[in-house]
């Protein structure tokens, strides 16, 4: 059985953080495992509380998943401080993790901060330069470079100056983007855009949590790095069609097993 690992934030609604990915993962047929950084109480209109886990425990669940188990990939979410991102990426040194998916999470959509903004400057320090892939959104992109990232020309600077931070991979997602919804993938040498027709929802609940673990889970099952980038980029884009209106604000993605496998995103699962 192959597995993965997500380190991140749990969302009540069950729509973002690690209810997301644990979903993705199952969806798409590898042993999801958690470590919760932060709680948030959170549903489909915005996030009204937050609270942080104590450093020990945060660091307690790693060990014990690496000191258990072989972990296929990791994907880091939600991080809320300077300190827990100091204790993650210090935790993954240690524990020699390999196939380590950042998806730089800042702000939920609802505008709440989901990371200090002193933050930023220690996952850049500690987290990128053990990153096999990292996959801001436009946003996200423009806080980290400290330049408006709005375009393909910008998008491309950007991933440039955000390799130069330290990971082998990035992937600029450009889901807020006017028009198609197209994502810049760099490996250091060449651009490759993945672009699909923007899908006309307001259900967006969990896509960047949903897209980043699908690349992880695509790296737990050996598959190349744009390989996993191109299905997790199909698995999206299914999610998000299928998305659908729950609660009184934005609904989350669909993650079921069944829907993928009909579409040829996922195998038998092994
Ligand atoms: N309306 C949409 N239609 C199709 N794809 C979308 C849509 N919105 C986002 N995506 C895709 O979902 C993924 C997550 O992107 P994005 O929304 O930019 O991230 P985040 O959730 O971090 O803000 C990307 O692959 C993006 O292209
Ligand atoms: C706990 C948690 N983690 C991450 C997000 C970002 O969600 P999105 O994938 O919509 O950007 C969120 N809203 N809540």
């Amino acid at each position: 059985m192959k597995t993965a690992l997500t380190i991140a934030g749990s969302d009540s609604s069950g729509g973002a953080g690690i209810q997301a990915d644990l979903k993705t993962f199952s969806a798409l047929g590898v042993f999801g495992m958690s470590v919760i950084t932060a709680i948030t109480a959170q549903n489909t209109c915005g996030v009204t509380n937050i609270r942080e886990l104590d450093e020990e425990i945060i660091a307690d669940q790693i060990a014990a998943v690496y000191d258990d188990i072989p972990v296929g990939a990791v994907k880091v979410g939600m991080l809320s401080s300077a300190e827990i991102t100091r204790v993650v990426a210090g935790a993954l040194v240690k524990h020699g993790a390999a196939n380590v998916v950042v998806d730089p999470v800042m702000v939920a959509k609802s505008g709440s901060r989901l990371l200090k903004v002193e933050a930023v400057e220690a996952l850049i320090q500690f987290l990128f330069p053990i990153a096999d892939v990292v996959t801001p959104n436009l946003h996200e992109a423009a806080e980290i470079v400290g330049f408006p990232v709005g375009n393909r020309a910008s998008m491309e600077r950007a991933a440039i100056a955000i390799k130069a931070m330290g990971p082998k991979y990035v992937v600029v997602k450009g889901g807020h983007l006017p028009g198609a919804a197209c994502d810049l993938f760099y490996d250091g040498k060449e651009f490759a855009y993945l672009t699909n027709e923007r899908i006309e929802t307001k259900h967006t609940h969990g896509t960047g949590c949903t897209f980043s673990s699908a690349i992880a889970a695509g790296l737990a099952k050996r598959m190349p790095v744009f390989e996993a980038v191109a299905v997790a980029k199909r698995y999206i884009t299914v999610a998000i069609s299928h998305g659908f209106s729950l609660g009184k604000g934005v609904g989350p993605t669909h993650h079921f097993y069944e829907l993928y496998s009909q579409a040829g995103v996922v195998g038998d699962g092994e």
